[in-house]
């Protein structure tokens, strides 16, 4: 009997706190980083199929390979791999529906190799754990196996080693997608030029914003939040800066750009105060989408056998 088609829905990711190190031997950056997971999903849903391969729809769909570059296809291929199948013969297909802007800094690709290790571990009852899927997402990438974890996290190493933080509360967010992606490499790299020649701050120690998720408080939180990857992002993408300001002007608390952006992620008080942000950010033009979301929410999870009718996310077109 065909096995049922497995869909795993999975979340986007902010980082709250992102101090980044110098670069390692092997070209990484040692980090500190509070992960939160975020209301804006993508679904991926896997079947067994004669003729391998990928479909994507959804926001962004024509700037996400369809071939073997797909990370979603590196986890297919890893653990056909891992599980003694033929990693190019798998007989898989997968269909990814993108609400996670495409390079928008929010982790989307990681979301779908996250998404699709745990619908295959189900569709091959190959019956791994957690530790094991998080090992092996962590090869696929550094932010694979918190999209696996979700909640809120403290990353170290290069992201992949995560122990849950306490977050009281959830936390309501306005986000704004860019016109254009950034690659994350990029940013990295030009982080590295503008600490050669000078020297942009650097975010504090992680423990006080680590006691404001705790207490719950949105406006102790946005005190707190701080980016070391926003200087090169604004460097790269002057346009932010006015984002930022914009989104404060309409009454965040605070906004900061999303890891490696161009997104950018606005705290709000409460869900009311965030619709209202969303609404006033978007006649500003300063942004393609806004949307409202809200963290922490859980990791990668099986939400149906069946190819999974989605929601339309709510968003405000700018
Ligand atoms: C910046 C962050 C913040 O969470 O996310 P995004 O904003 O891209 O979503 C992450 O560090 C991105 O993680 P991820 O996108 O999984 O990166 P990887 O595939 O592991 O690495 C891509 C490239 O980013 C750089 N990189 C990544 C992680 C790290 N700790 N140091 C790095 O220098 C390296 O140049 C690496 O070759
Ligand atoms: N499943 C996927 N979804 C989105 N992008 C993907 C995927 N697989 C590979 N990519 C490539 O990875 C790049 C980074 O995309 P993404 O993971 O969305 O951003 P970020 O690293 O900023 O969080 C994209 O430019 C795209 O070409």
């Amino acid at each position: 009997m065909v096995p049922t088609p497995i869909t795993v829905r999975v979340p986007a990711k902010v980082n709250l706190h992102l101090s980044v190190g110098d670069p390692r031997p092997d070209g990484y950056h040692e980090l500190v980083t509070v992960f939160q997971a975020l209301s804006m999903t993508d679904e991926v849903t896997v079947l067994v199929a004669e003729e391998p391969g990928i479909d994507v729809h959804g926001d962004g769909a024509d700037s996400v390979p369809t071939g073997p570059s797909n990370l979603a296809w590196k986890a297919v291929q890893l653990l056909a791999e891992h599980s003694g199948r033929d990693p190019e013969e798998p007989g898989v297909r997968l269909s990814i529906n993108k609400g996670i802007p495409v390079a928008g800094g929010m982790a989307g690709g990681s979301a779908d190799a996250a998404a699709t290790l745990l619908a295959l571990n189900h569709l091959w009852r190959l019956e791994l754990g957690r530790d094991d899927l998080s090992e092996i997402a962590a090869k696929l990438g550094s932010d694979v196996p918190f999209s696996l974890q979700g909640g809120t996290a403290l990353g170290t190493g290069r992201g992949e080693r995560l122990v849950p933080v306490l977050a009281r509360h959830t936390f309501h967010w306005v986000i704004a997608l860019d016109r254009r992606g950034l690659g994350t490499p990029g940013v990295y790299t030009e982080l590295d030029r503008l600490r050669a020649e000078s020297k942009p701050n650097r975010v504090g120690e992680v423990e006080p914003l680590l006691e404001a998720l705790a207490s719950g408080d949105p406006r102790q939180l946005a005190l707190l939040l701080g980016n070391d990857l926003q200087a090169a992002a604004v460097s790269l993408r002057p346009g932010l800066r006015r984002t930022l300001r914009a989104g404060v002007q309409a009454g965040a608390l605070a906004g900061i750009v999303s890891g490696s952006g161009p997104t950018c992620a606005f705290l709000c008080t409460d869900a009311d105060a965030a619709v209202r942000v969303a609404a006033e950010l978007s006649g500003a033009g300063v942004c393609r989408t806004v949307r409202v979301a809200h963290g922490p929410v859980p990791g990668a999870r099986v939400v149906s056998e069946e190819p999974a009718h989605r929601p339309t996310p709510p968003q405000v077109h700018a």
